[in-house]
C-alpha cells in the first residue's frame, strides 16, 4: 500500500545554539491524523525542533515542507513546554484572546470558545482567573487555546509534565479526540509508558538526529527483537540451570530469553513438573519501549 503524503516533512534540519549543535540533520515525516511521539534523552534536540517548527527560532540548514493547502502558521497549533496562558485573565478571556490571535472568524468565536471550555472540562470555571487553576487545568486550557483555529497540525511539547493522573488521562482523551478529527499531532514526552500505549508511531531522537522511527512493533523488531523474558519463581531453592534458566542469588528465581513461548514454555514447565520442582509463579515479559530506548541511546529518560 502506498504511504499517504506527509502533512509535514522535516528535511535534514540543523540548528546550533552557540557551540552546541542541537539538531544535526534531523529528518522526519508527520502524516495526517497520526499521533507521533518524539522521544529522546535530555538535550537530544526535541524542544529546539519544536521551537523552529513553531517559528520561534530559525533553522541554520534544512527545511520544513508542509502539504499543499497547509499554510503554516495558520495550520499549526503549538503547546509549548512551559504553560503559556495569561494568569490574570479568566479561562474565557484567554480563549477569546487566543482566538483573536489565531484570526478565528469573530462570528464563530463565541461558539468555538464555548466548545473549547466544554472540551477542556472547564465550563464551570470559565469566569475564574487562571492563576487560581491547578497545573492540570492550566495545561488543558493551554491546549484548548492552541487549537481554537482548528489547525491541521498540533505540536505538543511535554503536555503532561507535573500533571496528576486524572488530568493526564483527560489530556490524552483530548489528544485522542483531536486525532480522531484528523489532526496530525507531534508530541514530545519523557513518559515511555504513555508513548508506548498512546502513540501511533514513535521517533527516537538522540544527539540531534532521528535514530529510529516506526510503530512499537517495528521498533522492537528492528532493535531488541521479539524474544520474551521468562521468569520462573520456585517454591524452594533449586538449581534449574539444566533447564536453561539462569538462577538469581536467592536460588529461587530463574530467568531465560525465549523466542517461541508456545513451545518452549510448555517444554520447560513439563520438565520441571517431571522432576518434581514446585513452581510458584511464571511471568512472561514482552520487550517494552524502554528496552528499545535503552538499546538505541544507552540512556534513561528522566522527566
Ligand atoms: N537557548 C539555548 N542556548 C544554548 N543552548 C541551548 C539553548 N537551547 C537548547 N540548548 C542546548 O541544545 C541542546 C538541545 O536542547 P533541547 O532543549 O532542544 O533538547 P531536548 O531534547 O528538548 O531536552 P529536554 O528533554 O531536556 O527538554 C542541549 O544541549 C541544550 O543545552
Amino acid at each position: 500500500m502506498p504511504l499517504p503524503t506527509a502533512i509535514l516533512s522535516i528535511q535534514a534540519a540543523e540548528k546550533s545554539h552557540g557551540k552546541t549543535r542541537a539538531l544535526r540533520g534531523l529528518s522526519l515525516d508527520l502524516f495526517p491524523g497520526e499521533l507521533l511521539g518524539l522521544l529522546g534523552p535530555n538535550g537530544a534536540g526535541k524542544t529546539s525542533l519544536i521551537r523552529c517548527l513553531a517559528g520561534r527560532s530559525r533553522l541554520d540548514k534544512g527545511a520544513f515542507t508542509f502539504a499543499t493547502g497547509t499554510d503554516a502558521p495558520h495550520s499549526l497549533g503549538v503547546v509549548p513546554q512551559s504553560i503559556a496562558v495569561y494568569q490574570d485573565l479568566t479561562a474565557q478571556q484567554n480563549l477569546v484572546a487566543f482566538g483573536k490571535l489565531h484570526a478565528v472568524d469573530r462570528h464563530q468565536l463565541g461558539e468555538r470558545v464555548d466548545q473549547a471550555l466544554q472540551w477542556a472540562n472547564l465550563t464551570d470555571r470559565r469566569h475564574h482567573l487562571v492563576r487560581t487553576f491547578s497545573g492540570g487545568m492550566q495545561r488543558r486550557l493551554n491546549i484548548a487555546c492552541s487549537v481554537l483555529h482548528h489547525p491541521a497540525i498540533l505540536l505538543l511539547d511535554e503536555p503532561t509534565v507535573g500533571v496528576d493522573p486524572q488530568s493526564r488521562s483527560r489530556i490524552y482523551e483530548m489528544i485522542d479526540e483531536l486525532r480522531d478529527r484528523g489532526t496530525a499531532i507531534l508530541l514530545t514526552t519523557h513518559q515511555l509508558d504513555e508513548a508506548q500505549y498512546r502513540c501511533d508511531r514513535i521517533a527516537i531522537v538522540d544527539l540531534g538526529k532521528v535514530v529510529c522511527v516506526g510503530t512499537l512493533d517495528e521498533l522492537i523488531a528492528s532493535t531488541v527483537g521479539h524474544c520474551q523474558l521468562l521468569r520462573i519463581r520456585f517454591q524452594h531453592v533449586v538449581d534449574a540451570t539444566r533447564y536453561g534458566l539462569s538462577m538469581d542469588d536467592s536460588g529461587t528465581t530463574g530467568t531465560c530469553v525465549i523466542s517461541d513461548p508456545a513451545t518452549q514454555l510448555a517444554e520447560i514447565l513439563t520438565s520441571l513438573d517431571r522432576d518434581q520442582h514446585r513452581v510458584g509463579q511464571v511471568l512472561l515479559q514482552q520487550p517494552t519501549l524502554e528496552d528499545v530506548f535503552l538499546h538505541l541511546t544507552g540512556k534513561e529518560l528522566r522527566e
